[in-house]
């Protein structure tokens, strides 16, 4: 196994970089720099040389020995102080040494996962957490990188491998007398198990918005003012606004931190019927994305007018208020007057929508419990032919537990890895 290193802070200036190196040359290297006597595990000031003796800098040495490290094997960490030259020269220094090799993206945390550190959930959760910019991004990353996936994982298993289990028992005892019949027991635990993934994966296209962002629609009609509310939302000029109807064509994207929850605001074209063929070309791509979109902000008091499909969630809200009379709940881009209450009402809608999803957070996911779904419920249905076809139920029941396993990569694991790993950054 080679000894791997790399800058596992981020690039650029800051007070302290940490170099991470890891394998079976681990406390070697470190000890090369560090002039010898590092503990196994512990922690040392120390001054760190070059192989001529020339001084590098003094920092801060950790040891961690295999297995009770990230990566499970023997690990040095190297905290130095943060400027690019001296980072460079002590990893100049790591990759002249014999058996050390800079470590490709997300290799630290393969090996993690390869040592049975994190299973591949995790190493998702590890990948959104460092990728989370929001507070429910955040949190969910925090929820998988804890291994609750997986803890629900390991239950369903049980539960099937038990159901598996009665089935094979009438199977062995095929000739004698079963006194007991077992298919109760066996719908009732599949049946459970099916339950909870359903709801699982149901739950997956809201922890997906979650990762990626819920998009947020403003549609109305021509000078509504959606380019000046998009901007005072933004703070900041990010759309074309004048008198002129028909300014806003292409979609403009921002996005942002809305109450903790990660938001993109779509600002579009002004919805009305026009002669001009660019202008409709961007009204056609208004009213797709406004569709398409998880939230409607109806700038407008006929939202009705504009051929956009209205939900029950989506908000309208009269534009301009400072033109009319003391207008109640109305909203003006331009003195920001009902903004802060729009900010509310957005993020009361999304965070509601927020907290109602489980554990499981992508595609990946949901997919792995829709074929164990797909597997219980075929084998629900040819248990109902009697004991002749429990080993088929049985067959179909252990494909749902490979279905399971590969979600926190018992198996399937290397067709995945290097998917997973690819949106990693060096040194993690
Ligand atoms: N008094 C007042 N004027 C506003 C308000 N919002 C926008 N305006 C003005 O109304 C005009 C149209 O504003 P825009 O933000 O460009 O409107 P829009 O809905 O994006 O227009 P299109 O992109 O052409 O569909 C501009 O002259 C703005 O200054 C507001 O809240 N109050
Ligand atoms: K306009
Ligand atoms: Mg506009």
């Amino acid at each position: 196994m080679d000894t791997i290193f790399a800058l596992a802070s981020a690039q650029g200036k800051a007070g302290v970089a940490v170099i991470r190196l890891s394998g079976p040359q681990a406390h070697c290297a470190a000890n090369a720099l560090a002039g010898g006597g590092l503990p196994p595990r512990g922690m040392c000031v120390r001054t760190l040389s070059a192989p001529d003796g020339s001084r590098l800098d003094e920092g801060l040495v950790l040891t961690f020995q295999a297995p009770s490290s990230f990566t499970g094997e023997d690990v040095a960490e190297l905290q130095i102080h943060g400027s690019l030259a001296s980072v460079n020269a002590v990893l100049g220094c790591l990759s002249d040494m014999d058996d050390l090799r800079l470590a490709e993206p997300g290799e630290f945390t393969r090996r993690a996962l390869e040592n049975g550190k994190m299973d591949l959930a995790q190493v998702e959760g590890l990948a959104d957490l460092i990728d989370a910019e929001t507070e429910a991004q955040r949190k969910q990353a925090q929820i998988i990188l804890a291994g609750a996936l997986g803890t629900l994982a390991e239950g369903w298993r049980r539960d099937l491998i038990r159901a598996a289990s009665l089935l094979e028992a009438v199977i062995d005892f095929a000739d004698e007398e079963v006194p007991t019949d077992v298919t109760p027991e066996v719908r009732m635990l599949t049946s459970g198990v099916m339950d909870e993934l359903t709801r699982e994966a149901i739950g997956v296209r809201i922890a997906e918005r979650i990762r990626s962002g819920f998009e947020v629609a403003i549609v109305g009609l021509p000078n509504a003012g959606k380019s000046t509310l998009l901007n005072a939302l933004a703070g900041r000029e990010a759309a074309i606004t004048s008198e002129y109807a028909g300014t806003t064509r292409d979609v403009i994207e921002v996005r942002m931190d809305l109450a903790g929850l990660p938001v993109t605001l779509l600002d579009t074209a002004g919805l009305r019927e026009t002669e001009d063929h660019v202008e409709n070309l961007g009204i056609e791509l208004a009213r797709k994305r406004a569709d398409a979109a998880d939230l409607r902000v109806f700038l407008t008091d006929s939202p009705g007018l504009l051929g956009v499909s209205r939900q029950i969630d989506d908000i309208h809200v009269l534009p301009k208020s400072d033109l009319r009379a003391a207008a109640d709940g109305g909203i003006s881009g331009k003195t920001g007057q009902g903004i802060d209450r729009l900010i509310d009402d957005i993020s009361c809608v999304l965070s509601s929508r927020a907290t109602s999803h489980g554990i499981a957070t992508r595609e990946r996911h949901r997919i792995a419990m829709t074929k164990a779904v797909e597997s219980l419920a075929s084998a629900q249905a040819v248990l109902e032919s009697g004991p002749d076809m429990y080993d088929i139920a049985a067959e179909e029941l252990r494909s749902a537990i490979r279905s399971l396993e590969s979600l926190v990569g018992r198996i399937d694991v290397e067709t995945l890895l290097d998917e997973i790993f690819a949106s990693f950054c060096l040194g993690k």
